[in-house]
């Protein structure tokens, strides 16, 4: 019954599965690496909301067959494919426009992203391997952590292929965002949706560095507040952790985070003008290879990436401890590709 989708890899419901596809609204491609996990069922669904998607596979190695059934029978346009399996990497990735990797082990409490390494380290470079020979041109959105190696990790990858465009490689510190909006706007007292605060350096930390000096609508906040802010965004996937009590990391925070992210970058690829948003990219912003800033997100992914602004002193010191941590955690993704 379920086999809609997934048998539908040369069975009759892969053809069923087709035909309802051929009358689908044009838009884009998007494969989600890691689709059955906490983070990829519900960015699954929203995905499938987005009228941006035409063609939506879920990838992951196990219970991909059932979630794929379940979100297929939304009755929104994107065609919905599943494929379970190392041996189903390439079909899940051939002709997308936006590949969103999940696919990794998500910490416990008492872990630190970069425990994640030794674990994940592996699964981004097979990953990565098979949008270099399948999706070469896609932009990918790199969730999986720990972010600040393993986007150092994927352009590795990348340059071994001949295929590394550092515009389409974007790691997501999008929820760094959607929390200090958040946290920012119940100290101010007003609507999160009008808070704006640029979050820059990497994703972990010390390296999540938000610029509260730069909040838009502008404000100012007092020492202690502008301490307590900083430590609560940088703590953020901890205060969750710690909440879920070892079942995991957040998940449907990030999973709106990601939605939030992969609609911008596919509005960039329609070609829609004055798209900015925060990303781990390459850069030339410090003298780190890799840096979160604000970038302009555009039909070739980040075609712009912009400086840091004017910081005060607290956020100089701030930028230095991050580049500090940033530097180790940029270079042991680089050394694991050179092994
Ligand atoms: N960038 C960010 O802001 C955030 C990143 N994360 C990270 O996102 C990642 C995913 O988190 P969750 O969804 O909570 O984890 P999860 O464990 O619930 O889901 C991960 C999925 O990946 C699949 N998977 C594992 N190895 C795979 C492989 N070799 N190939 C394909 N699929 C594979 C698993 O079967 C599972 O379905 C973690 O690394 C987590 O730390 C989480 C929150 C925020
Ligand atoms: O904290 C974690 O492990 C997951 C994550 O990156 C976050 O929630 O920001």
């Amino acid at each position: 019954m379920f086999d809609a989708n997934l048998k539908m890899e040369g069975s009759s419901g892969m053809r069923r599965a087709d035909c309802r596809g051929k009358g689908g609204a044009p838009g884009f491609k998007v494969a989600i690496l890691g689709a059955a996990g906490g983070i990829g069922q519900p960015l699954a669904m929203l995905m499938k909301m987005n009228p941006l998607v035409s063609v939506l596979h879920l990838y992951g190695v196990s219970n991909i067959p059932g979630v794929t059934a379940d979100i297929s029978h939304m009755d929104t346009g994107a065609v919905v494919r599943g494929f379970l399996g190392q041996p189903q990497l390439d079909n899940a990735l051939t002709g997308m426009d936006l590949v969103i990797i999940l696919a990794s082990v998500p910490r416990k409490p008492g872990m630190t992203r970069d425990d994640l390494f030794t674990m994940n380290a592996g699964i981004i470079k097979t990953l990565c391997e098979g949008i270099a020979r399948c999706c070469p041109k896609a932009i990918v959105n790199l969730i999986s952590n720990p972010v600040n190696s393993t986007v150092p990790i994927a352009a590795e990858v990348f340059k071994k292929a001949g295929t590394y465009d550092p515009k389409r490689l974007l790691g997501v510190t999008m929820l760094d965002v959607v929390r200090a909006n958040t946290f920012v706007a119940e100290v101010l007292g007003v609507d999160p949706r009008e808070v704006d605060v640029p979050v820059v350096g990497g994703h972990a930390g010390v390296t999540i560095l938000p610029l509260l000096s730069q909040v838009k609508p502008p404000c100012s906040f007092s020492q202690e507040e502008t301490e307590n802010l900083t430590a609560r965004i940088q703590n953020g996937g901890i205060e969750v952790a710690v909440a879920k009590d070892g079942t995991g990391s957040a998940t449907l925070s990030m999973a709106y985070a990601a939605l939030k992210f992969a609609d911008a970058c596919l509005r960039g690829l329609r070609g829609d003008a004055g798209i900015v948003e925060c990303s781990f990219v390459a850069s030339q912003v410090t003298e780190l290879p890799f840096f979160a800033t604000k970038v302009r997100l555009g039909r070739n992914g980040a075609e712009e990436i912009y400086q840091l602004g004017p910081l005060n002193e607290y956020e100089r010191a701030g930028l230095e401890k991050a580049k500090g941590e940033l530097a180790g955690s940029i270079q042991k993704g680089i050394s694991f590709m050179s092994k």
